[in-house]
């Protein structure tokens, strides 16, 4: 007789909106060929009451949620949480996010990488052209607000490109210097092994020409998230004049991607990276995202079939990759000398909570 095909169950809690994005029936469909039924996490109800699952897949916010997690995993030691809510929090903070980045020791690249300057004022009163050139930073900046836990306010931004332009600054804020890319980002998709890297539209160029003749600032939000029939459309890369512009190498992003997920703990995230204008060769990583838009992806179906199928296989084998219920074992991280070893992988991140009905950076 045929041995049953062992099935497992994958628990997601996903907010309406990214369940309908991300739970398609093509993927669902994919998932139950392999023995991976997905099933939904009521949000409403405990988690303690749901399942079992061998693995949660999540993306919620909030303390309680965080608490319920924590008690699933030492009640079903041997679910994969993924991922940790300790590491995701790392991303709610835009100086935290790209700090892991400048930790990163990569061998023998064929390109540079880092991140913009930047710096972040807390304080209204610290908000002035000197404080910016003390700083060692040039006009025209970009504010981002320093919480970046999803809402639509924490993707707000101004681009300022004069003194007069800081007066609408509402702290706590990232200052960030504008670099030139040729208004062509890259989107790193990362699934476990997986990097997947694709072009989108930016912000254009500013040229020192128009930087006297602009409005003070400019306001700004998403600018690289068109609606997604637009993105599937051949036209668009014409429209968009993306078809010139060259990926940078994958080999290249794949390393990076690769000490990014070993720093952060992360499985499941993308950063957005742009190409400095000003030096050959030389790759800026401006943004990492916490489960992105995957379905936006090419074939991601498969991509994250595999993907559970890899990490609930690995699980049964007693390779302990991942943060399992009450036992960790973690990848040894390589970064620089500033902290974030094996064990206490997490930068200190301050949360900073806003009102809702607040506008983030403009007074
Ligand atoms: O909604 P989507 O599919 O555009 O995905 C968003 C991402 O778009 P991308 O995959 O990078 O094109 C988006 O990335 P960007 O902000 O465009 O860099 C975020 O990851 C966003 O999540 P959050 O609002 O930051 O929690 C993602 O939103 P959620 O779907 O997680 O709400
Ligand atoms: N330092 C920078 N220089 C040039 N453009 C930038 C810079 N930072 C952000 N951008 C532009 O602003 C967009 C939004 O910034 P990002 O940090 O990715 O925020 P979000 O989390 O909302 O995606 C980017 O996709 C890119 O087009
Ligand atoms: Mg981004
Ligand atoms: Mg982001």
């Amino acid at each position: 007789m045929e041995e049953p095909l062992k099935r497992y169950g994958v628990g997601y809690a996903l907010a309406p909106k990214k369940r309908a994005s991300f739970i398609q029936l093509s993927l669902v469909n994919l998932a139950k060929e392999r023995g991976i039924d997905l099933i939904k996490i009521d949000a409403d109800k405990p988690l303690i009451d749901q399942g079992p699952f061998d693995c949660v897949l999540h993306k919620l916010y909030g303390d309680d949620w965080k608490r319920q997690l924590k008690d699933y995993a030492s009640q079903n030691p041997h679910a994969l949480i993924i991922d940790s809510p300790e590491s995701i929090e790392r991303l709610h903070n835009r100086i935290s996010m790209l700090q892991v980045v400048t930790e990163l020791e990569i061998d023998g690249q064929m390109a540079s990488f880092g991140i913009p300057k930047q710096t972040v004022i807390y304080d209204a009163k610290m908000v002035s052209a000197l404080y910016l050139e003390n700083e060692g930073l040039k006009f025209p900046v970009i504010a981002k607000p320093l919480v970046a836990d999803g809402s639509a306010k924490s993707h707000k931004m101004l681009l300022v490109f004069n003194k007069d332009g800081l007066r609408k600054l509402k702290p706590p804020i990232v200052l960030q210097e504008f670099v030139n890319h040729g208004a062509v980002i890259f989107k790193v998709y990362v699934v476990g092994d997986y990097v997947k890297c694709v072009k989108r539209k930016s912000l254009p160029d500013v040229t020192e020409d128009n930087l006297g003749r602009l409005e003070s600032y400019l306001s700004f939000s998403q600018v690289s998230n068109l609606n997604t029939c637009e993105k599937n459309d051949d036209k668009y890369y014409k429209l968009m004049n993306l078809d010139d512009a060259e990926l940078p190498p994958l080999s290249f992003l794949t390393d990076i991607a690769r000490g990014l997920r070993r720093a952060t703990k992360l499985h499941l995230f993308n950063f957005d990276v742009i190409r400095d204008n000003r030096v050959g060769n030389r790759y800026l990583v401006i943004d990492i995202n916490y489960f992105p838009g995957y379905a936006k992806m090419p074939n991601y179906e498969s991509v994250l079939t595999d993907f559970f199928w890899d990490v609930l296989n690995r699980n049964d084998k007693g390779i302990e990759s991942l943060t399992k219920g009450n036992c960790k074992k973690e990848v040894r991280v390589l970064v620089g000398n500033n902290g974030c070893g094996e064990d206490e992988g997490a930068l200190p991140v301050s949360p900073i909570k806003m009102e809702d009905n607040e506008d983030p950076i403009l007074v």
